[in-house]
């Protein structure tokens, strides 16, 4: 449905983006994902017709949109902090896209009134039409921001951390709800979020970015389990990171060899990185890496146990069962990583 090509934009010197391309299919909910200033923001604006590229183009349903103005684009918003008219009561803020409309355009006053009340139905407000913003919650209040993007009936849905103001327990079930409705309305969605437990919970797709440029696009899963790049793994989920050498077609962690897929990484400095549940631990065997105890935390139903590898200056963070007693902090355990990926970084040996 939309179609983003070589997309780049810089403010003064700074390149906010470079060189995006990206597809959005009809119907998909995509998260853009990634650290504060990595350009999703930016590229949510242009999609909408907020901002301008200096180069590349959008297209709607391969139409060029590149030079359309927001108002021309069916375009609907959420922005974090509500924007949300204080002096107009939550019906007319609900009404406010389609009475702005030009004369020819706009519906008659009454079917946009009952229009409002639908939407407010719709989202679970139905009945506080008649209120201020001020006499709602702010869970209350991001629902009316959302019946208000989707009174214009947009093809479109953007999303700029739309709960980031909220705390978590409203957030979530916000989220929950906000997924239902995207799937009942038949809608095309982009939210623009930091928190990658929203995007991998949300999302079908995940565009995980990274100083104005995407670093790879996936569904959750893909994401999560086969993240393509370092920053991918240590963004997405906890990661631990240990540096390698790749030798002879195998990966040494100090002269030890480790059994794991080299995922293309050729002769030369690499970093190991793996979860804190991707361990087993496996006693003073052979291939196992000692690890000594410098922390315990209960976790769920499982033991955070923080530890110093032997003979080089890292901590790691490994997942084992509530099941077994918690090792004490001092003694010493064999840890055998179960599941890696190795990224080369570039470095000669
Ligand atoms: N109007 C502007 N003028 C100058 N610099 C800008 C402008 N808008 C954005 N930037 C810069 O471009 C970079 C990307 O900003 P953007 O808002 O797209 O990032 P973001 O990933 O959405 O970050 P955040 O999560 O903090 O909102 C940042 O370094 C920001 O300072």
């Amino acid at each position: 449905m939309i179609t983003v090509n070589g997309l780049s934009k810089r403010f003064g010197a700074f390149p906010a983006l470079k060189g995006i391309d990206l597809d959005v299919r009809d119907g998909e909910f995509l998260a853009l994902l990634g650290p504060s200033g990595s350009g999703k923001t930016t590229l949510l604006r242009i999609i909408a017709g907020l901002e301008f590229p200096d180069a590349g183009r959008v297209e709607f349903n391969g139409e060029d949109v590149t030079g359309l103005k927001v108002a021309d684009r069916k375009v609907g918003f959420v922005f974090q902090h509500y924007a949300l008219f204080k002096h107009m009561t939550v019906a007319d803020n609900v009404a406010f896209g389609l009475s702005v409309r030009r004369r020819g355009q706009r519906p008659p006053k009454a079917q946009i009134r009952a229009r409002a009340e639908e939407l407010l139905e719709l989202v679970q407000l139905g009945g506080l039409g008649h209120r201020y913003p001020a006499q709602l919650s702010g869970g209350q209040r991001q629902r009316v921001a959302l019946a208000r993007a989707l009174a214009v009936e947009p093809q479109l849905l953007l999303l700029d951390e739309p709960f980031g103001a909220l705390d978590a327990k409203v957030r979530k079930d916000l989220r929950r709800w906000l997924r239902q409705l995207h799937g009942r309305m038949g809608l095309t969605s982009i939210f623009v979020t930091h928190d990658q437990e929203e995007a991998l919970e949300l999302a079908d797709r995940v565009v995980v970015m990274d100083r104005g440029a995407i670093e790879q696009v996936g569904t959750p899963e893909a994401i999560y389990m086969a993240p393509e790049s370092a920053f991918v793994s240590d963004f997405v989920g906890e990661s631990n990171s240990l540096p390698v050498t790749v030798t002879g077609g195998r990966a040494h962690l100090f002269d030890r060899p480790i059994d794991v897929a080299l995922n293309g990484a050729i002769d030369g400095a690499a970093r190991l990185a793996f979860r804190p549940h991707d361990v087993s631990v496996c006693g003073e065997r052979v291939g196992c890496l000692p690890l000594l105890v410098t922390g315990v935390y209960r976790s769920g139903g499982e033991w955070r146990i923080e530890g110093e590898v032997a003979g080089i200056d890292r901590t790691i963070e490994i997942d084992v069962s509530a099941a077994h007693p918690a090792p004490d902090i001092g003694t010493r355990l064999g840890v055998r990583i179960e599941r890696a990926r190795l990224f080369q970084t570039g470095e000669q040996p």
